[in-house]
């Protein structure tokens, strides 16, 4: 849970998202009202429930991008469905309650890796005592094992090899549905794990470097000290706590078509939606999980349905309106140089790991912002991530050949980036395929 006031949420956003800034003030005041929550009485906590949210704008936009770093700012378990998902064959009304079991698995991996950082110390003099032993023998005197610590402290045994047993974790048993369990559904049963407790876990012996088998070493031994329950419990409690569930293409399930064949009417997927948004329990393989508390933000371009076509009790339950507008040239100016993920500073730190030296010069940048605004507006919209096709494909010869030219530098003006795009920009049918 943060305590970092709205401001200070707006600002990190600030960090990766450009504009939007209604949508990122609303995920901000979302996020703490969680912690004014938190701070109230038992009796009257209880009955505040959280304002989801409903995110209207065109696709590339920052809608997923905003509701993922706010999750990633709150520690919080987060998942993103697409509604549409539930209008294909084969499903049926219950699977919905399936995004709330993926959320329970996303919050299990999250917690573990959190509580494991902090079994980390105990887990690593465990770590070291297992590949002092496969270096030096079970029987080795004290005085021999010191040795190799030191040396392996001092980094000298990195390369060496070492035999280790270590937990098989490819598991023989396939994955099983068991038929009319509640709650099993698509989830499933892994056999390994039920016979893998019941046996003490199946071991393997695996041959590595010392440096490599580390990190195995590590998650293994802060594995041992990790209670399962525990882990269990804190996830669930995140879950019902702090979970933020991102449910994309809603305008999808809007236009109240008849149900044909066995597709699902698509307002029977927001009929279905809806008893999680409002707050019900959900039984998964770890136990009941309520969802009264778990932040929802829906999305969609609604450019044929309205919001108001949604079903109304829906509607309510979506109160907090945002409308995120479409992307400018000016802004991808801003986007790929701004933002502490900028595709040129990941372009940049790429071509340096083969020696090569890359340079963006302000006019290569409004280039690369203009082409992508082009073919935005000539073949389709697809926000900002048509920079990433944009990009490639100006790096796609440097990226092939940077490895023979290790030393060299490369500006990116706009000469560079008009050789390898002006053509393809200008022609609409290329740009379709390439682009
Ligand atoms: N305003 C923005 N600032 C910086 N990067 C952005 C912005 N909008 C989109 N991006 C980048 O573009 C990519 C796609 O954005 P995102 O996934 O948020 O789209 P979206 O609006 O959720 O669209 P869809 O509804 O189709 O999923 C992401 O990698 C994101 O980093």
């Amino acid at each position: 849970m943060t305590n970092l006031t709205p401001r200070e949420i707006v600002s990190e956003l600030d960090r990766f998202i450009i504009g939007q800034k209604d949508a990122k003030r609303a995920v901000a005041v979302a996020l703490r009202n969680r912690w004014r929550r938190k701070q109230l009485s038992d009796d009257i906590r209880e009955e505040v429930y959280p304002k989801n949210i409903l995110m209207i704008g065109p696709t590339g936009v920052g809608k997923t991008e905003i509701s993922r770093r706010l999750a990633k700012l709150a520690k919080a378990p987060f998942l993103k469905v697409e509604a549409t998902k539930f209008t294909e064959v084969g499903y049926v009304g219950r699977d919905v309650e399936q995004i709330i079991r993926d959320l329970v698995d996303a919050a299990i991996a999250m917690t573990r890796e959190l509580m494991r950082e902090k079994v980390k110390a105990t887990a690593h003099s465990a770590a070291e005592d297992r590949v002092i032993d496969a270096l030096a023998g079970d029987n080795a005197r004290e005085q021999t094992r010191e040795m190799f610590r030191k040396k392996l402290r001092a980094g000298e045994l990195d390369d060496k090899e070492i035999e280790l047993e270590v937990a098989d974790t490819s598991s023989p048993f396939p994955m099983m549905d068991i038929p009319g369990q509640p709650g099993m559904m698509g989830g499933g049963v892994n056999l390994g794990d039920i016979f893998g407790k019941a046996f003490g876990g199946r071991k393997t012996r695996r041959r590595m470097s010392v440096a490599a088998s580390y990190q195995l070493l590590i998650t293994e031994e802060a594995d041992k000290l990790l209670d399962t329950e525990a882990v269990t419990r804190e996830a669930i409690e995140a879950v019902e706590q702090n979970g933020i569930v991102f449910i994309d293409e809603i305008d999808k399930v809007c236009a109240r078509a008849e149900t044909r064949g066995a597709d699902v009417s698509r307002e029977g997927v927001q009929r279905d939606l809806l008893p999680l948004i409002e707050g019900t329990t959900v039984s998964t393989k770890h136990g009941p999980v309520k969802t009264d508390h778990v932040l929802f933000i829906a999305s969609g371009a609604f450019h044929i349905a309205k919001p108001s076509d949604l079903l109304p009790e829906l509607q309510g339950r979506l109160p907090i309106r945002v409308e995120l507008r479409a992307l400018t040239e000016a802004d991808f100016v801003r986007i790929l140089t701004e933002t502490d993920n900028a595709l040129t500073r990941q372009y940049k730190a790429l071509m340096a790991t083969e020696g090569v030296g890359i340079d963006f010069t302000d006019d290569g940048i409004r280039a690369l912002a203009r082409i992508a605004a082009e073919v935005n507006s000539t073949v389709e919209n697809i926000g900002a991530r048509r920079l990433y096709t944009v990009l490639e494909r100006v790096f796609e010869e440097l990226s092939f050949t940077a490895p023979d030219r290790d030393g060299e530098k490369v500006t990116v003006d706009a000469t560079f980036v008009e050789k390898y795009l002006s053509e393809l920009a200008r022609s609409t049918d290329l740009s379709r395929y390439v682009l």
